[in-house]
């Protein structure tokens, strides 16, 4: 089912929580709502649920106007992150309870119900619990529990609201992996709240970035990576150095350097005499022991080669930050950078954002 969502707009008393939202999620997609607390994924979120209602603005499952319709007729299969199981019933129970509670005209047979209990259960790797009770599991089985018990109904649409939210690391890394591989074999539209980003990146078709109420940007997540639209989601979306300039005849100027901007690998055309902002990212930028074509100049302050790549700090006259650079092995056993060494700092590729007359 697709789900539209027209000029929708939510204030709380005189706070504006949501500014004319248009989107739409396809059909069986996976969609990501990214942005920082307070954006208002949850409020989105809950205005698709049925749970909170807009000021204004249209909701639309597939053709039909659900905007007034309560959250029990929408269909939708809610995961929370302290979704709590009812801690009284076995594991089994918790995930049948949705359709031994149907009005008896939809109430599946006791049979019917155990084939769909067990198959949810095997869905979700977890048959073999069948009989234990919500205490005696982990927090990442019990969201997996969760989880089959809102498929049980059958809903149309999935909203997950960070529900790995609570779990460490490594457990939440295992289970969005799950979800992603789960989510190919359902035929549902879900749509999943999250201020990680790499969990955005990893698990989703598409994802809306959401700031302060609007969306900034909707794409895949190749394209919110590597062709951020707006500062800001080139900010919040994986790491990048920034650098304050202005445009001088196709040249981003920063104190005494100049850098030719190619218009090949730079989407935004430069504009003379504006200023402007070049975000890049660490593996964007090259360095150099020379000063040909470089944005800035430096000292080596801190090298990390442990890992399988080489992440370089330095400090510069021209960022107020330290810059990031990342090297693979190959690259930085050739040139054998060293700390405190002064070098220079040439993009590969650089986003440029202008702001109108300086
Ligand atoms: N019931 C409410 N009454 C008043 N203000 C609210 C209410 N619900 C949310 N807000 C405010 O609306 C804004 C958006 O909240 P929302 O929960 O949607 O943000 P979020 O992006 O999901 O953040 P988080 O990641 O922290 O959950 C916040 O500033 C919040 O304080």
């Amino acid at each position: 089912m697709s789900i539209k969502i027209e000029n929708l707009e939510k204030h709380f008393g005189s706070f504006h929580a949501l500014k004319n939202i248009n989107l739409q999620f396809k059909q069986n997609q996976l969609t990501a709502l990214l942005g920082p607390s307070g954006c208002g994924k949850t409020t989105l979120l809950r205005i698709i649920a049925g749970l909170e209602f807009a000021d204004s603005g249209k909701i639309l499952f597939e053709h039909r106007d659900v905007t007034d319709l309560s959250a029990k007729d929408r269909g939708v299969g809610f995961v929370f992150q302290h979704y709590a199981l009812f801690q009284n019933m076995t594991v089994y129970d918790n995930v049948a309870f949705g359709l031994r509670v149907k009005p008896r005209k939809e109430r599946p047979s006791k049979e019917e119900i155990q084939q769909k209990v067990t198959a949810l259960l095997k869905l979700v790797k977890l048959d073999w619990l069948a009989n234990a009770y919500p205490n005696q599991l982990s927090g990442g089985q019990r969201q997996r529990i969760a989880l089959a018990r809102s498929l049980a109904v059958q809903p149309k649409v999935l909203l997950l609201d960070e529900p790995f939210g609570a779990l460490d690391a490594q457990v939440r890394k295992e289970l969005r992996r799950w979800l992603r591989d789960l989510h190919q074999e359902l035929n549902v539209t879900s749509i999943f709240v999250t201020h990680d980003q790499d969990e955005a990146l990893d698990v989703s078709d598409r994802i809306v970035v959401m700031n302060q109420g609007q969306i900034e940007q909707i794409d895949e997540p190749n394209q919110i990576y590597h062709a951020p639209q707006t500062p800001f989601v080139t900010q919040f979306v994986g790491d990048v150095n920034i650098f304050h300039g202005h445009i001088d005849e196709g040249n981003l100027v920063i104190g005494e350097f100049s850098h030719k901007i190619d218009p090949a690998t730079n989407t935004t055309q430069p504009v003379n005499n504006q200023s402007a902002t070049a975000y890049i990212r660490p593996y964007e930028l090259t360095i150099s022991r020379h000063a040909d074509n470089a944005l800035a100049t430096g000292k080596i302050t801190h090298i990390n080669a442990i890992g399988f790549i080489v992440r370089i700090e330095i400090e510069s006259a021209q960022s107020d930050q330290p810059i990031e650079v990342i090297l693979t092995k190959a690259a930085y056993s050739q040139s054998q950078y060293k700390v405190n060494e002064q070098i220079y700092l040439v993009p590969d590729k650089l986003n440029l954002f202008q702001q109108m007359n300086i």
